[in-house]
């Protein structure tokens, strides 16, 4: 279970540009929990991301990790856990090492990695079988490097790697927005597949309305750092791109825009 709790977020506090984005925001997510958020621009969708994964600090509040306050844990040790994917595929990647060494890489994550000791044959044959599931051919590009790859090639991969040691979070930063709508459909399905095999607690921040329908089993709107939608069970399995978009419109009548 992932919870923020009672959480204050000022960007440059005691500035003229100071801005306060939650004030006292909260959220629970359960074990299993697949959440879709979706949300205006500036909502505070990808700040919440960074709070939970620790790569903002917060003025105020809690973030737990199955009860425990991990709020002064460093980024690097929460991501043992939490494995994330950003909207650029080259955030996940390092475009200058082979396949094989990403992978290796990514295997290795949370402990000490050396180039020099290599990939042992049964470690390359896993990394392998992983890459062929994809059907994207890179189990024969193991020394290829990945700045070569296409985008929604290199997205592949940082889904695949950053869920290859065993983790028990995902966050998903708007994932498949680079892509194009074929190969987004593609790293749709794929992360569908990842998240029920491995059974992962999911937080997807998306603007296509579609997936945030289709894949999922809760449903969160958020607006001027607040949750303003949180719908789950038969309610989400019910909603509709147009129902969303209708929220939408009257969030935006309540702002006069
Ligand atoms: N590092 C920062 N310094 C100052 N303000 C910031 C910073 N990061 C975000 N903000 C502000 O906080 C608000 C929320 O930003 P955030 O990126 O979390 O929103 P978002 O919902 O992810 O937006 P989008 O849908 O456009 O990606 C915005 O007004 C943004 O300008």
């Amino acid at each position: 279970m992932l919870e923020l709790k009672n959480i204050r977020k000022y960007y440059n506090p005691g500035t003229l540009n100071e801005m306060c984005l939650f004030e006292d925001f909260n959220l629970t997510a359960d074990k299993g929990d697949f959440i879709s958020v979706v949300g205006s621009n500036g909502s505070g969708k990808t700040s919440m991301l960074n709070i939970l994964c620790g790569s903002i600090s917060v003025e105020k509040g809690q973030i737990l990790m199955d009860g425990e306050d991990i709020s002064g844990m460093k980024e690097y040790k929460r991501n043992r856990r939490i494995g994330r994917v950003y909207q650029n595929p080259a955030m996940g990647t390092c475009p200058s090492m082979t396949i094989l060494e990403n992978m290796s890489l990514a295997d290795n994550k949370g402990g000490t990695y050396g180039l020099g000791k290599g990939v042992n044959k049964a470690r390359k044959a896993h990394y392998q079988k992983l890459l062929g599931s994809l059907n994207l051919g890179l189990e024969n590009k193991m020394d290829v490097k990945v700045g070569s790859l296409s985008g929604g090639q290199r997205q592949a991969m940082a889904l695949l790697m950053s869920t290859l040691t065993p983790i028990d979070y995902l966050i998903l930063d708007e994932h498949t927005a680079a892509l194009d709508p074929k190969t987004a459909e593609l790293i749709m399905e794929l992360t569908d597949r990842i998240v029920k095999e491995k059974n992962l607690t999911t937080i997807m921040v998306t603007h296509n309305l579609r997936y945030a329908v289709e894949y999922g089993s809760r449903l969160l709107m958020m607006h001027q750092g607040q949750i303003v939608l949180d719908i789950a069970g038969e309610e989400k399995q019910k909603m509709k791109v147009d129902d969303i978009l209708g929220k939408f419109n009257e969030i935006s009548i309540e702002c006069g825009n």
